[in-house]
């Protein structure tokens, strides 16, 4: 049924309408749309091929995973087509956006342990699954959990998901800086041959840390910082052991995750089971409380970014451009490969 309902989505951008734009990654811009003949609002992601390091055949691939993957926790996407330089992606709307959006518009301290528990519960689920079927997803993060008005939960982005059954020159792109700093794996950043679902453990573990604080450990830093920090030191966990708002129970579970030796982590269907997750309520919690009079989510996207741009004005010296920033931690990844850290 769902299966003939998918198939209609029309391949043609002179079917769809762009509304307002919701969100930004690197080399995509997410708009809220509607799909002419269906009358449907989606959402449409809108990649630059220009601009995208990955070849296009990959690029595809991943799309592919995403229309095929079937689970109530991950996005899925409707259909995907190119339109001059660009790919676009057509999803299901997630009206809620981001939980960082979220965050970064009404709980910059982070959000409480039962809206956590109940986030991540969801969360869980979707790595279940994907693990299931051979995927790595490998960039959890608050900005990839994406909510609806009703409050249900949606683990989005497969732009660098990798499938661990690959083999030859697939896995061999698996080994390239993919991700983002903060939320990857040591074993991710040293590019370790074969590293595996284990990676998107500790990055669950840091977004846990993300959702409880409003930010990621270290977040504070230039990423150039991250990257050495996270190589040369103990996991990101000093901070949150001695904070007195956290409860015993969400400690133990992200100090799980963020084991350094990846085969001592959890796998996502322990994690499940961890004492932690009995706080989770259902997701009508969440429209409740996290989405309860938030303004739309266009709005929100356009406020957030324009204090964005003040913010990167402030501190060009830190941050520099994205090409430069990119340039400089594949100079570390190399300095690393050679065994310095
Ligand atoms: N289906 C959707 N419905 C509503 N909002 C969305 C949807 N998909 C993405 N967004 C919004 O757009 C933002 C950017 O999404 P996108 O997947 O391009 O980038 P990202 O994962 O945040 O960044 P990057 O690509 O740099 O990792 C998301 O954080 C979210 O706020």
């Amino acid at each position: 049924m769902e299966q003939a309902y998918r198939k209609k989505f029309p391949l043609s951008s002179k079917d769809y309408k762009l509304y307002e734009e919701v969100g930004e990654g690197v080399s995509a811009t997410v708009y809220r749309a509607l799909c002419i003949p269906l009358n449907v609002i989606v959402a449409i992601k809108v990649l630059d091929l220009e601009k995208c390091n990955n070849d296009l055949d990959g690029i595809r691939r991943e799309v592919q995973t995403m229309i095929l993957i079937e689970h109530p926790n991950v996005l899925r996407a409707h259909c995907s087509f190119t339109a001059e330089h660009s790919l676009w992606v057509v999803m299901p709307y997630m009206a809620g956006g981001s939980c960082l959006g979220i965050m970064k518009s009404d709980h910059p301290e982070g959000l409480e342990e039962t809206v956590i528990a109940t986030l991540l519960r969801e969360v869980l689920k979707a790595l279940v699954y994907l693990h299931s079927q051979g995927h790595i997803h490998r960039d959890v993060k608050a900005g990839n959990i994406l909510i609806d008005t009703n409050g249900a939960v949606k683990l989005a982005d497969f732009g660098v998901s990798a499938c661990m059954f690959d083999t030859g020159d697939r896995q061999r792109s698996r080994n390239t800086f993919v991700g983002t700093p903060c939320w990857m794996a040591p074993e991710v950043m040293q590019q370790l041959h074969g590293y595996d679902f284990k990676a998107d453990i500790w990055s669950f573990g840091i977004t846990a840390l993300e959702l409880a604080h409003g930010h990621a450990p270290f977040s504070k830093y230039p990423p150039m910082k991250v990257l050495l920090m996270t190589l040369q030191n103990a996991p990101p966990g000093l901070d949150y052991e001695r904070d007195k708002r956290f409860s015993k129970s969400f400690k133990e579970m992200v100090a799980a995750c963020l084991v350094k030796d990846p085969k001592k982590r959890p796998s996502s269907e322990k994690l499940l089971k961890h004492h932690f997750f009995k706080h989770a309520k259902s997701y009508d919690y969440l429209a409740k409380t996290i989405l309860n009079g938030i303004p739309p989510l266009g709005e929100r996207f356009k406020m957030l970014k324009a204090k964005e741009a003040d913010f990167l004005v402030q501190n060009k010296d830190m941050y520099g451009d994205k090409e430069h920033l990119l340039s400089q931690v594949n100079a570390i990844l190399s300095f690393n490969s050679l065994g310095f850290y």
